[in-house]
């Protein structure tokens, strides 16, 4: 049995046996086969304390079962430098002309960058953790199941706004959600042409380059701006259901309504206090893994556009900084039900 799944099944074991097995599991973790460092990235010890130090509280050395919680800091810590590199593949990839094919219909865009950027992401991930599992955009676009376990799993978009991507308009990200028994463990979001390093860890907080993030305190919705998209979806019904709702919340009045063209950055907004919610019904799982979390540590709140619980697979969310203009949102949304990430075939 691997380490971590070990460590999952050992929960009820006293604070002193798992404090002994984290420093274990630490020495392992630490160093590659060979005592090598060919399974870190470059600067990747110095993306760790650049980004880990905020994250990590005073009290990560007392042996508590709070402790369970930092084996994932490893990974972490890796995310954030694939995140960065991937970043580096994007921007090199502006500079050339970019190739690009459609998946699910003539507006659903995928370029030979977002399948490389996965690919260099899942691989490294394979190398420094064979046991974890993935969700990953391009890998289910290729016909891998997209269904989450109870596994440690990374969910990954290699570049959320494709679309901004093929017209260098600048907005791109690559997405990194990491969940343990379906509970978004850590997150990050790179804003590649901004250089923007956004990171999250469960009861951590939620930080900018290493700048803690708060939501907006504002919980009157005509004082708000209020980010969406339109979706890579033209079924009538549902571009329908698009606009009534956006007219419904331009009308409240709100102060304006934005949209980034990726979901993640749209919640990473939501995450600084820019913004005060976004919404969107089509996105993907590996669109708000990561965002869904950077939200929540910030402060703000998550929410089905029904109001029932947000669920990652359903394809649909609302994202805001209160319960009060959440609420208020989707009383103005007119909802409709893509099909499931995780329906069956
Ligand atoms: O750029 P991708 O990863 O495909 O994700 C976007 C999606 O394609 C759009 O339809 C949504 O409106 C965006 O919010 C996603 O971020
Ligand atoms: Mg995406």
């Amino acid at each position: 049995m691997d380490v971590e799944n070990a460590v999952l099944e050992l929960c009820s074991l006293p604070a002193q046996v798992l404090w002994s097995f984290v420093c274990v599991y630490r020495t392992t973790c630490r160093s590659p086969p060979g005592g090598g460092s060919t399974l870190l990235l470059d600067n990747e010890e110095e993306e760790t304390r650049k980004y880990a130090e905020p994250l990590i509280g005073s009290d990560c050395r007392q042996g508590s079962t709070s402790e369970m919680a930092d084996l994932w800091q490893n990974a972490m810590d890796h995310a954030v430098a694939l995140a960065r590199r991937a970043g580096e593949v994007v921007r090199e990839a502006l500079q050339d002309d970019r190739k690009v094919m459609t998946k699910s219909c003539s507006v659903d865009l995928v370029t030979q960058t977002d399948q490389k950027v996965e690919q260099l992401i899942i691989q490294s991930v394979k190398e420094k953790f064979p046991t974890h599992s993935f969700i990953g955009e391009e890998s289910v676009a290729a016909g891998e199941a997209c269904v989450l376990t109870d596994c440690p799993t990374w969910i990954v978009d290699p570049i959320d706004g494709t679309t901004n991507f093929v017209h260098a308009f600048p907005f791109v990200a690559v997405s990194i959600g990491f969940s343990v028994n379906r509970q978004m463990e850590f997150a990050v979001v790179y804003s590649c042409l901004e250089d923007k390093m956004y990171t999250a860890r469960r009861g951590k907080g939620a930080f900018c380059n290493g700048e803690p993030l708060q939501v907006s305190g504002q919980e009157d919705i005509k004082q708000s701006i209020i980010s969406t998209e339109f979706g890579s979806s033209r079924d009538p019904e549902a571009v329908e259901k698009i606009f009534l709702s956006l007219r419904s919340i331009l009308c409240i009045p709100v102060h304006g309504v934005r949209g980034a063209g990726t979901a993640a950055i749209n919640m990473c907004h939501v995450a600084s206090g820019c913004v005060e919610a976004y919404y969107e019904v089509g996105i993907h799982v590996w669109d708000v893994a990561a965002g869904s979390l950077l939200v929540s540590e910030a402060g703000g709140v998550l929410m089905d556009v029904d109001g029932g619980a947000a669920d990652l697979m359903s394809r649909r969310i609302v994202a805001a900084n209160s319960r009060t203009i959440a609420e208020r949102l989707v009383s103005e949304i007119h909802s409709f039900s893509p099909l499931r990430d995780d329906a069956t075939p």
